[in-house]
């Protein structure tokens, strides 16, 4: 009944490559609103950065030898005047535009002034910074794809952007199934607490998605299709749904998608834990990724399946993984990638495996900053070098 897994690597390929096939539209957006988009168009200076030759210290600018007789002032804002005679100066702060005709800039800490006049050593090299210095007019400073950070936001303006065109957030939904979940209180009794609800919608706003939160649908085949139906004219670029995976008595995924006639771009991948997982695609071109309801698989199957598709959605390049160091040996899963959780104790440190990694735990999850990659047919030794997908 269950279809035959597909290659880890070969899955994310896949699903990447279906995904960037019906990327998201494109919209100018306001630079205030941008954080978090993808920029659909290379970052292009507009202008030579900086802009005017900009002195870097507050002083006195300077034009031949000295002492010099201070003839006025230039504050950051202005349009400097020329400084037209030798042996003349002009205080100046930090972030003015230099005269034309400036020899150099004498720090203030570096030049005495009495009553208006000058004297001091200035530095060897003029403390201004000279037009194109960051980046000449037209130089490409970022290519299409990239993330948009507020790095991103802050060099747009500075270069002279008021918009950007990206790419907006795709926009998703999560179905979680599975009567036996609470909302509330404590697990007992044959119910569970849903683990997913509440912590799903986060994990996908950090991987760029737009969603509200969550639904619950009941067991039920009509329960599954009406939901799909409902998130799809919600608008909805990608379904997410958890549980349901496998074939057991109550399991409706597979029928519900059979019944709205979805195409499966992945359906199982060779990966423990999690293999259950799948991503289809419904007749308006829509994604379902059906995360298996075991907590912890359900989060392989997110960095594994739904990190490629949202980076193909949002036209970023294919998030290659990480590399880390194991600082311990991880057995391998035969025919099977493993991915098994690791903590490090600092960012790019070496990977420790954690314990309490049932598929059914978060415990170990809890405390790890991705799963390491063990290739089918190998075996992760201590001091291997192994991919690293970092949990969101
Ligand atoms: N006969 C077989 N049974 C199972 C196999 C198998 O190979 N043969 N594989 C197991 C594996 S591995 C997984 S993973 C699960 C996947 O099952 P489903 O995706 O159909 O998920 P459910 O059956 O609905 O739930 C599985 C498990 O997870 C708990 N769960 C579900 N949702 C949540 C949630 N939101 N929060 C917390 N816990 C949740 C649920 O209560 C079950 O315990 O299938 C195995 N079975
Ligand atoms: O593959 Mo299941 O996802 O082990 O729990």
């Amino acid at each position: 009944m269950t279809a035959l897994p597909v290659d880890w690597a070969s899955a994310r390929r896949t699903v990447y490559a279906r995904a960037a096939a019906r990327s998201a539209a494109i919209a100018e957006v306001g630079l205030a609103d941008a954080d978090g988009l993808t920029l659909a168009e290379p970052l292009v200076a507009r202008t030579p950065l900086p802009a005017f030759t900009t002195a870097s210290v507050d002083g006195w600018v300077l034009r031949g030898d000295g002492p010099w007789r201070v003839a006025g002032r230039v504050l950051a804002g202005q349009r400097a005047p020329e400084l037209a005679v030798d042996g003349t100066a002009m205080e100046i702060a930090t972030g003015a535009m230099v005269p034309v005709g400036a020899t150099t800039i004498l720090r203030l800490e570096h030049g005495e002034l009495r009553d208006d006049v000058v004297s001091g050593t200035p530095k060897a090299e003029p403390e201004w910074r000279v037009p194109g210095e960051e980046c000449a007019q037209d130089d490409e400073l970022l290519p299409a794809g990239t993330p948009i950070t507020p790095g991103v936001v802050g060099l747009a303006a500075s270069c002279g952007y008021d918009t950007l065109l990206a790419r907006r957030a795709p926009r998703a939904a999560l179905l979680v199934f599975g009567d036996e979940l609470l909302d509330a209180g404590l697990p007992g009794d044959g119910r569970v607490r849903d683990a997913l609800g509440p912590s799903l919608p986060a994990a996908l706003r950090r991987l760029g998605a737009h969603i509200d939160g969550f639904t619950r649908v009941p067991d039920t085949l009509e329960a599954h299709v009406d939901g799909l139906r409902r998130a799809v004219d919600a608008g909805n670029d990608l379904i997410c749904t958890t549980g349901g995976t496998m074939h057991g008595p109550v399991d409706y995924l597979h029928g519900a998608l059979r019944e709205l006639g979805a195409e499966y771009a992945v359906n199982t991948v060779a990966v423990r834990p999690g293999f259950p997982m799948l991503i289809a695609q419904l007749p308006g071109g829509q994604f379902v990724a059906g995360l298996p309801g075991n907590p912890q698989s359900a989060l392989v199957a997110l960095v594994s399946l739904v990190v490629p598709l949202l980076a193909g959605l949002t036209g970023r390049p294919f998030p290659t993984p990480a590399q880390a160091v194991l600082a311990e040996g991880i057995p391998g899963r035969g025919d099977f990638t493993h991915l098994a959780l690791v903590r490090q104790d600092y960012p790019g440190g070496p990977a420790h495996p954690v314990s309490h990694v049932g598929s059914a735990m978060l415990r170990g999850l809890a405390q790890s900053a991705g799963f390491a990659v063990v290739p089918p047919g190998e075996t992760g030794n201590r001091g291997d070098q192994v991919e690293l997908v970092e949990l969101p």
